[in-house]
């Protein structure tokens, strides 16, 4: 599990540590490991041109620390002081001992191989100001590359929130530990490659993150078990409610999500036309025109793919959202929910809402601007008001549970924006659900899977969702299973 933590915990950590060691020494842990990327992203320091951008707190004493390693290996190290009366003075006074400039010409930032950005941390407020902006801008521009000391400045660390300029890295150094701010977008398409320098925090944060990233071996372990003994009844049903004589093809693309999740069968319910083409495509599904009331015993359904949004479908909703099983809701669900329930599930068993950022903001009575802005706000506070556990599409999608527990999705691509991606991801979620996977755990367990499908079906070209369909097998195979390979569990006769 990568773990990330509001700034509040990360100061709370932080003063904890401190006090238990000489001062300067977590500066000076930060500034070598700093320094030691940027030494590895130059391919040698002696003769390279560094340009330090260099605010007026403990951010840009990092970099002045950290530039100051540097020229003593023999680079050439300028570092340009926003705030030359309030610079770190300790960090200067090294630089300059090490034989590094000031300067205030920002011309240097042109021939520059490599940018720090040390203007704020987690101490910034809001979108850069004018001076930092501009700097920003050049370095942008320029053709070095830019690494970021602990956050992108003017990314909000807490939230990932960008309100206004702020730094594009190709790298960003962050220390202690992960900030939300990194993983949750906009923030996170600041950041770069984000590069984790231990510095001790560890045994002083919460043993709760704000914030956390499935990593494959985490995948792995939640990943349902199977032995010899598991049949196709003891993986689960999971029941799909989805098309209409309208959107056929949805239903086709639910079910193929959940046939390639974890349950042992899919059940269907829907018109006859849509049965006849799901048939053609996914032979496999037990199939009724019944309502899903009447269908049959399953351990989790999935309702709203292309079901349309009249008055039938309302009453199928209604029979689903009266079962005693897990419901996921998503697409025409999550607008007759919006419409006829109040945007409320109401129900003991756990539901799980998949929205876009559309959805969202009309189950909140939002802007979708402000939600794909404050992403993290919304998620939560969507899954506070609705009791359910919410996964937000888009970019860096989000998983967040009425309890306050929230994940970021690690994978994925901007290939995967195609329509029909969203059908896959819910019938495979609601597969998981019907396996038995907690709430939180099949979200972001799905949304893993179908963020690397669609990675492997993509290969940087565009994808139909079919094709993540596709390669949703080669993605569960990738991550392995921590119970070991399924294929041993009986010997071969
Ligand atoms: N925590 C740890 O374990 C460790 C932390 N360490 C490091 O300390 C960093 C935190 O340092 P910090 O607290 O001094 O704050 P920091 O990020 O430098 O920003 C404050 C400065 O920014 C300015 N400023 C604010 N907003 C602005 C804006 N929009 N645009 C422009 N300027 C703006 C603000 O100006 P002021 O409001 O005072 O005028 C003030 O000058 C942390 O990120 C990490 O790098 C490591 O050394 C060791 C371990
Ligand atoms: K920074």
């Amino acid at each position: 599990m990568r773990n990330a933590y509001h700034v509040e915990h990360v100061r709370a950590a932080e003063a904890a540590l401190m006090a238990r060691l000489p001062e300067g020494t977590l500066m000076q842990r930060a500034a070598a490991g700093l320094a030691a990327t940027c030494a590895r992203l130059l391919g040698g320091v002696y003769g390279r041109r560094v340009v330090l951008l260099v605010g007026s707190g403990d951010n840009g004493g990092d970099a002045l620390y950290a530039g100051a390693r540097l020229a003593r290996r023999g680079a050439r190290v300028d570092a340009i002081l926003l705030n030359p009366e309030r610079a770190h003075a300790g960090g200067l006074a090294a630089l300059r001992a090490a034989g590094g400039r000031m300067t205030g010409d920002p011309a240097v930032i042109d021939a520059a191989d490599l940018v720090v950005d040390g203007i704020t941390g987690i101490g910034g407020q809001g979108g850069l100001r004018p001076g930092a902006a501009e700097l920003a801008a050049r370095a942008a521009g320029a053709q070095a590359l830019v690494v970021a000391v602990d956050v992108p400045s003017g990314v909000d660390a807490s939230t990932g929130v960008v309100e206004g300029p702020a730094v594009r890295a190709d790298v960003t150094v962050t220390f202690g530990t992960y900030k939300p701010g990194l993983l949750v977008d906009p923030g996170a398409s600041h950041a770069g490659v984000v590069e984790l320098v231990d510095i001790g925090l560890g045994p002083y944060l919460p043993a709760e993150p704000t914030v956390a990233a499935l990593q494959a071996g985490d995948v792995a372990r939640l990943l349902p078990e199977l032995s010899a003994e598991t049949d196709k009844y003891r993986r689960g049903v999971v029941g799909v409610v989805a098309g209409s004589d309208r959107f056929p093809g949805a239903a086709v693309l639910t079910v193929g999500g959940a046939l390639y999740g974890a349950a042992g069968y899919v059940r269907l319910a829907a018109p006859r036309r849509v049965i006849d083409l799901v048939l053609q495509r996914w032979p496999e599904t037990v199939c009724s025109e019944a309502r899903p009331g009447e269908a049959g015993r399953v351990q989790a359904w999935v309702v709203g793919p292309g079901m349309g949004t009249d008055e039938v479908a309302r009453d199928r909703l209604a029979e689903v959202l009266a079962s005693d099983v897990p419901v996921l809701v998503d697409a025409d669900g999550l607008t007759l929910l919006g419409k006829y329930f109040g945007g409320r599930a109401d129900r003991s068993a756990p539901t799980v809402l998949t929205p876009h950022a559309g959805e969202c903001a009309r189950l909140l009575g939002a802007e979708r601007a402000d939600v794909e802005a404050r992403r993290l706000e919304h998620t939560r506070q969507l899954a506070e008001r609705t009791g359910a556990t919410v996964l937000l599409k888009g970019s860096t999608t989000l998983v967040a549970d009425p309890a306050g527990a929230v994940r970021v999705n690690p994978t994925g691509t901007p290939w995967l924006g195609t329509a029909g991606t969203g059908d896959v991801l819910s019938g495979l979620i609601g597969s998981l659900l019907a396996a038995g996977l907690p709430a939180l755990d099949a979200a972001s367990v799905g949304a893993y899977l179908h963020g690397l499908a669609g990675r492997l079906a993509a290969d940087d070209a565009p994808i139909a969702a079919h094709d993540v369909i596709d390669h949703l097998p080669a993605a569960w195979r990738s991550v392995g299973n921590d119970h070991g390979p399924v294929r041993d569990a009986r010997p071969c006769l």
